[in-house]
């Protein structure tokens, strides 16, 4: 599966997003913040770093802006909107909402990697109205939810 990608002249010179290893679900994503410039991520804000990437999502597909576990574990930084959604028509920067749960400042710079990509089938859905819950057919289930099956 191809995705074309442009990289804007912020994000030029960082490796595009990437698997790790051999069967990785998700890409990295690299912030593309300038050059010699370190961001801080005060405890309890959140910010909108940029990826420097532009790309062109397949119909059928979308991409999910996921958390990197390492990042959440070891400081408490996390994808603020996660699973952040990249629609198959958007065509601006893919940018990442991050957000410092942790008690120590966050530093970020140019190329680190803040956040995992996966790009995920879609299906597109159409509503069927019925007039009454009935013609919704029966289940074990029924309205059971919120611990109906016990702990
Ligand atoms: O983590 C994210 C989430 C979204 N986007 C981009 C791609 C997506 O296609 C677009 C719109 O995202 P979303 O639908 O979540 O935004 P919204 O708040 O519903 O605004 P809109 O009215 O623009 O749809 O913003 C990102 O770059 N990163």
């Amino acid at each position: 599966m191809r995705i074309p990608v442009h990289q804007l002249p912020h994000g030029l010179g960082l490796d595009l997003p990437a698997y790790a290893t051999a069967h990785a679900a998700g890409m990295d994503l690299r912030a593309a913040i300038p050059e010699g410039e370190t961001w801080e991520l005060a405890p309890g804000r959140r910010r909108l770093v940029p990826t420097g990437l532009v790309m062109a999502i397949p119909p059928g597909f979308e991409g999910q802006v996921r958390p990197r576990s390492g990042l959440a574990l070891k400081h408490g930084v996390t994808v603020l909107n996660a699973p952040g959604t990249i629609d198959a028509d958007y065509r601006g920067e893919v940018q990442v909402l991050l957000v410092n749960h942790g008690e120590e400042p966050f530093l970020l710079r140019r190329g680190e990697r803040i956040a995992q990509l996966l790009v995920a089938p879609v299906a597109a859905w159409i509503w069927v109205p019925e007039p009454s819950v009935e013609l919704l057919g029966d289940t074990d289930r029924g309205g059971g939810g919120y611990g109906s099956t016990g702990r």
